[in-house]
């Protein structure tokens, strides 16, 4: 195609968003299969008010992601754009500019899903088919409902349902190449969209953002830890885990692959792999809380705590982000977190039950915090987790379950190793709180509130 201004009267827009990739893509392969021409879309969308800015980690990894997206699409003769602005008018604007005659997205499940049905309503009008898929989850939410057709709210009926339900569609390969070059259409350069934070030194040391980097996160999982995954998943120092969170949140690889992958590997039956599922099921579980409270990154879904006192402690929150609480479990975790982007499933729950309990400090100020800083933040899994550990959330640990960071130490790094990798000179900062008093605190603030309807 060449410099050609256009698209061929059949050609198509292929907007990408959470779905990096272009493995077990349905709206890539409907594009492919029903046009002539396709051209794709990365928009960085910070203007709608649906859409949650991205924190600074996840511009890191998107940045790198869609580098690797970029020439993947190249290989199949589709040119990638990037541009800026707010969805609502820079799609069917673009849709026109390269006369497209379809638009094809896989679907979001948030807030945004307001902004895609305008759309699509407005691309209708303009004579222009709009045509979305299953996004990135296993099931879609409208499908799983308890036999009131109500949301569950419990985890374990949750899952048993989903797992009643047919298994998740078998992934699809890549579309074949389209024929000819990718078209030549007015693009921002990555830099310009996404210039890369500078404070992440060594995230790079760590991660492989990409779906090669997904792909072999998953077959390093299954060759060498799924038999250890039950057990070891829960000693930070091991790293006993799949690593797979931010290439699923960025949709390099479906959760549909990673469940086909699991089902077919000679540890199927294993306590490891049903374990490992159960965690997809929370990714899922999480999702599906959101889709139906969208505002769950900002209201509890226990409604007795919009009547919770927080401290406003500034100076206690810093210490808290910089890992310079006392704690040295819940230290090692915060600055591993700054360090490589993540922070392990066990020390998330400790450092986040510190500042929510025992520092009194609101969970919403947490949850802003590894937003802007873990790879892997996501819309739906962060605040779905930190109201779980705050205890106004679905299926929650209940406000008076306090985890006791010096216990969890003891049991889950015995030996010392990951607290020692991360912050070996803990002990030389004073406690933020004494545990003693601070949980007698957090059962009073906890006893004025539990009255209230929920
Ligand atoms: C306060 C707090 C905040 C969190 N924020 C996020 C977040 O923003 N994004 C995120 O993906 N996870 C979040 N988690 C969940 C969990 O910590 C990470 O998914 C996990 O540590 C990622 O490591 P892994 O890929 O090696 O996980 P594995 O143990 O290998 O699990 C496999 C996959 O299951 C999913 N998963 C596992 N546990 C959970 C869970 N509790 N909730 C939702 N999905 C889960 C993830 O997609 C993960 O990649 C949070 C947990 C807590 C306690």
């Amino acid at each position: 195609m060449g410099t050609c201004p256009t698209l061929s009267a059949m050609g198509a827009l292929l907007w990408f968003r959470d779905d990096l990739r272009v493995q077990d893509n349905l709206a890539l392969l409907a594009a492919c299969e029903s046009a002539e021409e396709v051209v794709a879309v990365y928009l960085l969308d910070e203007h709608s008010p649906e859409i949650r800015p991205l924190g600074g980690a996840s511009k890191w990894w998107l940045h790198h992601s869609l580098k690797a997206l970029h020439a993947e699409l190249r290989a199949l003769g589709i040119q990638l754009i990037f541009r800026t602005g707010a969805a609502r008018e820079a799609i069917p604007a673009l849709a026109k500019e390269v006369q497209a005659s379809a638009v094809f997205w896989n679907r979001r499940y948030g807030a945004s899903r307001a902004i895609d049905a305008d759309i699509k309503q407005h691309l209708h009008h303009e004579g222009i088919q709009a045509s979305s898929f299953p996004g990135h989850l296993l099931f879609e939410p409208w499908n799983i409902a308890n036999k009131q057709g109500d949301p569950y709210k419990v985890f374990t009926p949750f899952w048993r349902a989903c797992r009643e339900q047919p298994a998740p569609a078998y992934p699809k390969d890549a579309p074949d190449p389209l024929g000819g070059t990718p078209s030549d259409f007015p693009t921002a350069s990555l830099d310009q969209i996404l210039p890369l934070p500078t404070w992440p030194h060594e995230f790079a040391q760590h991660w492989q953002p990409g779906a090669a980097g997904a792909y072999e996160a998953l077959e390093d999982f299954l060759d060498h830890t799924i038999d250890e995954y039950a057990d070891g998943r829960d000693v930070p120092a091991l790293g006993h885990t799949s690593k797979l969170s931010p290439h699923l949140r960025f949709g390099e690889i479906s959760p549909r692959e990673v469940w086909h992958a699991v089902a077919e590997h000679p540890a199927h039956d294993s306590e490891g792999a049903r374990v490992f599922l159960s965690e997809l099921g929370w990714r899922e579980f999480a999702w599906h809380t959101l889709y139906r409270h969208p505002d769950l990154a900002t209201r509890g879904l226990d409604r007795r705590f919009d009547a919770m006192v927080w401290e406003h402690d500034p100076e206690g929150l810093t210490l808290w982000q910089q890992g310079k609480t006392g704690f040295g479990l819940v230290d090692a975790g915060l600055r591993e977190l700054w360090r490589t982007g993540t922070m392990h499933n066990r020390v998330r729950m400790a450092a986040a039950s510190l500042l929510v309990k025992n520092m009194m400090i609101d969970w919403r100020l947490g949850e802003q915090w590894f937003w802007d800083t873990l790879l892997d933040a996501d819309e739906a899994s962060n605040p779905f987790n930190w109201q779980w550990v705050a205890g106004c959330g679905a299926d929650a640990s209940p406000y008076f379950r306090i985890f006791n960071p010096e216990t969890q130490q003891k049991k889950f790094d015995a030996n010392g190793k990951y607290v020692n990798r991360w912050a070996p000179d803990w002990m030389a900062h004073t406690p933020v709180v004494d545990l003693r008093e601070s949980r007698a605190r957090a059962l009073t603030a906890f006893d004025a509130i539990k009255g209230l309807p929920r």
